[in-house]
């Protein structure tokens, strides 16, 4: 996607102001020789997150924010202004030097958070060349779903959050790469195929009903559903063919669709990736064990096959069959893909 040239320049801009003042703090600090280096926090905040509450909460939000971490850290807030925004900001706020870079908003704009840390299949370095310095991601949760933070109990409470921020633990995470028709792009949450992206896709259209997207992006994507015979290769073993696959989802976090535990068995810190597929669903299997999808059962049912994996392949047996993708809850296009774990790829703000 195209981002306005303008709009990526303003935000360039303000960060480099923001820079200017940072520097002259940093040597007033150094000078009187006592306090630690202030640290350079970028926000990027998805204004029109959760239909626009991510942008409500935030300027009620930004006062606390400078009053509770203002002391240790420079606040350098960029909004964005459409989809796509967040990668470019972020690729700036890290070639600039910042310490961390805080995604405002829901998965989306983490997805696109992440993906600025990211360029041409490498990690982006500060333009000093010192790549060692790492910059840290950052989460407040303002989102819709806000899936990924349930994985780690965490709530939409962006007081919560700050108070992390604050405490400053660090902790490695892994992330998920696909390769598909999109090109390179890496996840955080999950990453997920057939009916399941195709309902994502299509709530995605409905978030001005809150959660409720989820059951009417659902809803839709069950007209006209066919499960359908799948080939994977894991590990970079042979090709396995599994008829009649309902959907197939790749977690590196649990939830997804506004906390569904699609994936209990996956943990962001473990250096690999869980894959549950669930083979030979109908619509009505999904109303009896929605509960289960919730509760994080799922995998007790007889049609769900879950593993570890480094490394996955999955394409359509015969012909084209558009097979929806999606990651993180973004629809990445169709079938097929190449997906891995890129261990520890992260220093996550926790
Ligand atoms: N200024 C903007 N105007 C319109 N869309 C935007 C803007 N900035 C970002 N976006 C897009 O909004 C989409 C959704 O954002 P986000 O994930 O923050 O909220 P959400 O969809 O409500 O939450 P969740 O993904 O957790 O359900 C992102 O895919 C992003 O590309």
């Amino acid at each position: 996607m195209t981002v306005s040239a303008v709009a990526l320049r303003k935000s360039c801009v303000l960060f480099v102001k923001a820079e200017q003042s940072s520097a002259l703090e940093r040597s007033s600090d150094r000078a009187w020789g006592t306090s630690p280096p202030r640290r350079n926090f970028v926000f990027v905040v998805n204004p029109r997150g959760a239909n626009g509450r991510t942008g409500r909460e935030w300027n009620k939000l930004l006062p606390y924010l400078r009053t509770r971490l203002g002391g240790q850290h420079n606040i350098h807030e960029s909004l964005t202004s459409g989809p796509s925004h967040a990668v470019d900001i972020t690729r700036e706020a890290i070639r600039e030097g910042a310490d961390a870079v805080v995604a405002v908003g829901g998965d989306g704009t983490l997805h696109e958070v992440l993906n600025g840390f990211f360029w041409a299949g490498k990690p982006i370095c500060p333009i000093d060349g010192d790549c060692k310095r790492t910059t840290t991601l950052g989460l407040i949760p303002l989102g819709t779903g806000s899936d990924f933070a349930r994985t780690f109990g965490w709530k939409n409470d962006p007081h919560d959050a700050i108070e992390r921020i604050a405490k400053g633990l660090r902790s490695k995470i892994d992330v998920g790469l696909i390769n598909g028709s999109s090109g390179d792009q890496y996840f955080i949450n999950i990453a997920d195929i057939h009916l399941s992206a195709k309902a994502g896709y299509y709530s995605s259209k409905y978030k001005s009903f809150g959660n409720l997207c989820y059951v009417f992006g659902a809803l839709r994507a069950f007209f006209g559903h066919h499960n359908h015979d799948l080939k994977i290769k894991v590990n970079g073993q042979d090709w396995k063919v599994y008829d009649k696959v309902t959907a197939l989802c790749i977690g590196n976090g649990r939830f997804f669709g506004g906390g569904m535990e699609v994936v209990p068995t996956a943990d962001p810190t473990s250096g690999k990736l869980e894959v549950v597929i669930l083979q030979g669903f109908r619509w009505y299997d999904f109303i009896l064990k929605l509960y289960k999808l919730y509760n994080g059962s799922l995998l007790s049912e007889k049609r769900v096959f879950s593993r570890s994996i480094k490394s996955i392949e999955v394409a359509v047996v015969e012909g084209k069959g558009d097979i929806f993708v999606q990651s993180d809850g973004e629809h990445l296009g169709f079938l097929p893909i190449k997906c891995s774990v890129l261990p520890g790829a992260i220093d996550f703000l926790m």
